[in-house]
């Protein structure tokens, strides 16, 4: 599995500790920028993540800004986009069990490198439950093809 990895300036610093967690998981990344801490927009980096996944070039993505909001506001408005804004242990896991997410976000200015260890490696690792998550799932999927028509 290849993941996408995308930040801004306020996410900088915690990529670099991220991709180092994610190859010694095991997966390869796919570094969609930014590469420095001067300030630029995080819907720009969303969407070069986003495209890459519906572009077949990654299967799931990691996103950082500050808080993780900006991101995760931006990656949801991309069709098969599932991102979930985690900054703790119990909604990293959740976020894999019940809701299938692809894209994970960050905040790069409330973890830090520790806790961020075990977000990604337990997001990481979770499998979706399947069962009734998975109707839940077909309805949201509903919900995004009706908005395109
Ligand atoms: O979208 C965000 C906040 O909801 C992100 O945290 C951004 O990284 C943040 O807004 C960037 O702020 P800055 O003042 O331009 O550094």
């Amino acid at each position: 599995m290849k993941i996408a990895l995308g930040c801004d300036h306020a996410g900088h610093i915690l990529k670099d500790h991220v991709a180092s967690v994610i190859r010694a998981a095991g997966f390869e990344i796919l570094d969609c920028g930014c590469n420095g801490t001067s300030r630029v927009d995080y819907p720009d980096f969303a969407a070069l993540v986003c495209k890459a996944m519906g572009d077949g070039k990654a299967q799931r993505g990691v996103l950082i800004c500050g808080s993780g909001i900006g991101m995760s506001i931006a990656a949801n408005k991309f069709s098969g986009i599932r991102a979930t804004l985690c900054n703790d242990l119990y909604t990293a896991r959740f976020s894999r069990l019940h809701n299938d997410s692809n894209v994970l976000c960050l905040g790069g200015r409330i973890i830090g490198p520790d806790l961020a260890t075990e977000i990604v490696t337990i997001w990481l690792q979770a499998e979706f439950e399947g069962g009734r998550h998975s109707g839940r799932l077909q309805k949201i999927a509903h919900l995004e093809s009706n908005l395109k028509e």
